[in-house]
Parts: structure tokens; sequence; C-alpha cells
């Protein structure tokens, strides 16, 4: 085991490079708590990434840092726009900004899927193109392709609760795939499944990966879904002190 605030974050861009999203020393404090200290690195496309650490180790922290879904007190996270046209700082939008970018450029995996549970499958994976203002026909026909991508042709009428565990599981999957984002983060998505569906739930989430031009991030808890993943960034303490 190596101390690193992973030192490949601060080199200069060699030519050609095509890294996603890189977070440099980034830190959070809530109150007294020093949830996350110090902490870099660099999402590069096509790979799995998985945050592992004990509870109350920084991992959701890290996620929802590196997510825009929280701000940062220090540090920098940028990330790369995908016409390569050049970054955008995470840390300088406001609230708002920081908002509409996750919605087109990011996809987001809960560990309960978090599915509205009023609407069916395909209005929920239909949901965020709605917010970013596609026409509802619309919408319904990208979230249908989605889901059949996933194996759920057929289920976009049922509603959450007819839908096995790792049904929704898939549903929230193809709901985070459907504005095609370029960096997909996942918090425990296979943490309430039994093991032969978390198997399958975590094929559907290793697939979004394969061959492309996007970046995965998993926080677990589970040794077997970190030993599946390109690399594990571990926390302790709110610092990585382990990347592999
Ligand atoms: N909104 C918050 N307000 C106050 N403290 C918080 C908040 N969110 C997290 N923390 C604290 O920050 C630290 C890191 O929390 P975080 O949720 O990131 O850890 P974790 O590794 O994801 O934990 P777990 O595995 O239990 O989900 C903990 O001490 C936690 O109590």
């Amino acid at each position: 085991m190596h101390t690193t605030s992973d030192p490949e974050t601060r080199r200069p861009d060699a030519p050609g490079t095509t890294w996603l999203l890189r977070a440099e020393r980034i830190g959070k404090h809530y109150g007294h708590t020093t949830a996350l200290r110090d902490a870099s690195l660099t999402l590069q496309p096509g790979e799995a990434v998985a945050i592992t650490g004990p509870s109350g180790s920084g991992k959701s922290t890290l996620l929802h840092a590196l997510a825009g879904i929280i701000a940062v007190d220090t540090g920098d996270i940028v990330v790369r726009r995908p016409d390569g046209s050049g970054v955008e700082d995470l840390a300088t939008l406001a609230d708002a900004e920081r908002s509409a970018f996750r919605l087109h450029r990011f996809g987001f995996v809960f560990q309960q899927g978090l599915l509205v549970p009023e609407l069916t499958a395909g209005e929920n994976v239909a949901l965020p193109l709605l917010l970013a203002g596609s026409s509802r026909a619309q919408a319904l026909q990208r979230a249908d392709a989605e889901l059949a991508r996933l194996d759920l042709a057929g289920l976009g009428e049922r509603r959450p609760g007819q839908l096995s565990g790792g049904q929704a599981q898939r549903v929230a999957i193809a709901r985070a795939l459907v504005t095609g984002p370029t960096i997909v983060f996942a918090d425990e998505p296979t943490g309430a499944l039994d093991s032969r569906t978390a198997e399958d739930v975590l094929d559907a989430l290793l697939a979004t990966v394969d061959g492309d031009a996007r970046a995965l991030v998993i926080v677990t808890h589970d040794e077997r879904v970190a030993a599946r993943c390109d690399r594990v960034v571990h926390l302790l303490d709110g610092r990585i002190v382990d990347a592999r």
C-alpha cells in the first residue's frame, strides 16, 4: 500500500490525452468533520473505478463531489467537454449551473434505484430527457430503446412496485444512460440485491463502459464488485490511501 494524492493529475497533459475528469486535491468539511482531504483522481474513458473504504471514510462524499452534487471547499474538479473543445471547472459553477451540467453530462444509479413509484418504468427512464426539455413522445421513444438495450423490452408500462429488485436497478441504469452521459456514478448499486441479481446488475453497469468513451465510478463495500473494476481507489478517514 502506498500513500498517494495521485501525482498523475499534476502532470501536464500528454498530446492526444483523453481523460474525462480530473479532481485535484479536493477537500470537504461538514462542521468539524473532515469528510474528504486532498483527494486527487483522474477518470479515463472506458474505465470502471471502484471507490472502497470503511463506513464513514468519505466514499459517498467523494462520489458526490466528483459528480457535482456537492460543492467542495478546496481543490479543483475539471471535466472535459465531449466535443474536445476544452474543460469546464465544476468548482466555479453556481448551484443551478452544476445541476444543469449534471443532468446533461452525468448519469446516476443509487442503491435503491430511487425510481418514482407513481411513474411507469418508461416514464422514469424518460424523466432526465423531459427535464432537459425533450418532447414527451421523443423522450418515451428514447426511453423504450434504452430499456430494450438493458433487456427490459416490454416492461416499460410497469410501475416500480411491479418489478423485481434487479429489474428496477436495470431501469435505474437505463435512466442513467438515456441522456448519453460521459460518466456514470453509482453509489452501492448492488447493495440491496442478492448475490446472483447483484452479478447481473453489475454486468449491466460494466457493459456501459465496454469499448466506449464513458467512465463508470462505483462506490462499493463489496470486494467482488471492486475486483471486477479496472481500478480501485481506497479511502481512509477522507484520504485516498491506495489507488491501483
Ligand atoms: N451532510 C452531512 N452532514 C454532516 N456530516 C456528514 C454529511 N455527509 C457526510 N458526513 C460525514 O462525513 C464523513 C464521510 O461520510 P460519507 O457518507 O462520505 O462516508 P462513506 O464512506 O460513504 O460511509 P458509508 O459507507 O457508511 O456510506 C462521515 O463522518 C459522515 O458522518
